[in-house]
């Protein structure tokens, strides 16, 4: 994504572009299922001899916003604000209860680095097979391992046995795989540049570049500082509902203001 673009999708008195929007979600609700651990009287079990009762818990509810190319979509809300579900479900992995998501174009979730590695393989193998995992061809890994191993920083780790590994290695294993894609629709968790501070440093360069090439950014962050540098727009959850969708600015002014300035943790969930 160009500057270019990003301050035209962040000019406020511009109308939003005609063109479809890439991703389209209207009335997202999604639940979750809750097990009770109550005990229960002997009354209860006779009356109803099922093991446990379910409680259902609405991670998103009732959730619509559009995002167009060049644009970028902060989300912001208090830890279990329904965040990472939306994440989850725009990626495709979980599947909305009602309501309807629309996606144009590939998405590719940088959520989890590292996820699915195998303790017993090496660092090498793994590469390959977390590149699997995020749709990279095996001839692209053949022709960009070295690129991946110097950018890993992992030495003569790579092979080694992934479970000689510290969660530090993995994630930057993780990532170095990762930064080879050029992703049309990139969903990323700004947390998870990985590593020591100079790997952070490194790997939060390497994501503006994958940013900067993007056609749509989704990030999810408790840093307004950075969303307000890299989005033109933002989307407040508050317990899996839309607080407030629009330009970047006005939405996180309001939810500076109602956070006091400070980031909250939300100490009230199920
Ligand atoms: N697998 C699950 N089973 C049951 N409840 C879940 C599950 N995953 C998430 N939840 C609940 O759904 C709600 C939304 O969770 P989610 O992880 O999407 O929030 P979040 O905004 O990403 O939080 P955080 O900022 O802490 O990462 C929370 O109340 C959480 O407890």
């Amino acid at each position: 994504m160009t500057e270019e673009a990003r301050e035209k999708a962040s000019a406020p008195s511009r109308p939003r572009p005609v063109s479809p929007p890439l991703i389209e979600v209207r009335n997202l609700k999604l639940w979750y299922q809750l097990q009770q651990h109550k005990r229960r009287s002997v009354k209860e079990v006779l009356l109803s001899p099922r093991k446990g009762s379910a409680q259902v818990h609405w991670a998103l509810n009732g959730v619509s916003f559009q995002c167009h190319e060049g644009e970028a979509l902060g989300i912001v809300g208090h830890n279990g604000a329904g965040k990472s579900t939306l994440c989850l479900v725009l990626a495709g992995i979980l599947t909305p209860d009602t309501g309807t998501v629309q996606v144009r174009g590939e998405v590719t979730p940088l959520l989890n680095f590292g996820a699915g590695f195998n303790r017993e393989l090496t660092g090498r193998t793994n590469a390959y097979l977390y590149a699997s995992f995020l749709g990279i061809p095996h001839r692209v890994v053949d022709r960009r391992l070295d690129d991946i191993i110097a950018f890993s920083e992992l030495g003569n780790f790579i092979d080694q046995p992934m479970r000689s590994y510290s969660a530090g290695m993995k994630a930057r294993l993780g990532f170095s795989v990762a930064s080879i894609l050029d992703p049309k629709i990139m969903i990323l968790d700004e947390s998870l540049a990985p590593g020591d501070l100079a790997f952070k440093a490194k790997s939060r360069t390497r994501m503006m570049e994958m940013i900067q090439h993007s056609q749509l950014l989704i990030v999810v962050s408790h840093s307004c500082a950075l969303l307000r540098q890299i989005c033109t727009h933002c989307l407040w959850l508050d317990h899996g509902q839309t607080r407030l969708f629009g330009e970047v600015h006005q939405v996180l002014d309001a939810y500076e203001e109602a956070m006091g300035g400070e980031e909250i943790l939300d100490l009230d969930e199920p």
